[in-house]
């Protein structure tokens, strides 16, 4: 996606470990703008497919995730990284390594908002190692509700997660694709998709 890749050029910086700081418009300052255009490439990528709810995790995806949510007009749920009071019980439940904080979380989903007869869309900012969106399929799969694909807003495809997901059979689909960054010059790659 032109639109995308301009801006991460323009204000995306490379850092040590592998890191691209987009905080500027997609995970801390969010540019809606740009989400409602990213948003409706979301759409066009996934015509035709029927989906009656998005699933992100927190904290990253839930802004853009709300955006695709309203503009497929459905729910949008999102896998907690903590437990907490108000959704103890029945809930599904993975481990997910995250890639930021460096450690491992139980995420749940309350069964109240995911199970058979759902069809669920995958949304998240980032797709790296994968151990999110796997973690997401997981919880998808265990509720017994229909996976019908993954949408990831930048993905570093030198990292495994990508390869990872597609090998699963999962219909995934990033906007951008990342093939090599350098943190002394700044200098980003895309694929040509
Ligand atoms: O493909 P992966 O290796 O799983 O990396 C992608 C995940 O990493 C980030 O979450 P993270 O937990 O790092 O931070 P957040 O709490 O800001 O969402 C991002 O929001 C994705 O969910
Ligand atoms: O802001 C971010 N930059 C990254 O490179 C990354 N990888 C996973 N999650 C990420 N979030």
């Amino acid at each position: 996606m032109q639109l995308l890749e301009d801006r991460i050029r323009k204000d995306g910086k490379v850092r040590e470990g592998n890191v691209l700081k987009v905080d500027s418009f997609l995970n801390h300052q969010m540019d809606v703008n740009l989400f409602r255009e990213i948003g409706k490439e979301f759409q066009r990528r996934f015509a035709g497919e029927e989906i009656t709810k998005i699933l992100t995790i927190e904290a990253s995806g839930i802004g853009i995730a709300c955006v695709v949510a309203e503009i497929f007009n459905v729910p949008v749920v999102f896998a907690k990284k903590t437990q907490t009071k108000n959704i103890a019980g029945d809930v599904y439940t993975t481990k997910v390594e995250s890639f930021t904080h460096g450690r491992v979380y139980d995420i749940i989903v309350s069964k109240e908002f995911l199970g058979k007869g759902d069809k669920v869309l995958l949304i998240d900012d980032f797709l790296a190692n994968g151990k999110a969106l796997e973690g997401l399929a997981t919880l998808v799969q265990d509720s017994g509700a229909e996976l019908v694909g993954a949408g990831v807003v930048i993905e570093k495809g030198f990292q495994i997660g990508g390869k990872l997901l597609r090998d699963r059979g999962i219909h995934l689909e990033s906007l951008a694709i990342v093939d090599g960054m350098d943190d002394k010059t700044g200098e980003i790659t895309f694929r040509k998709q």
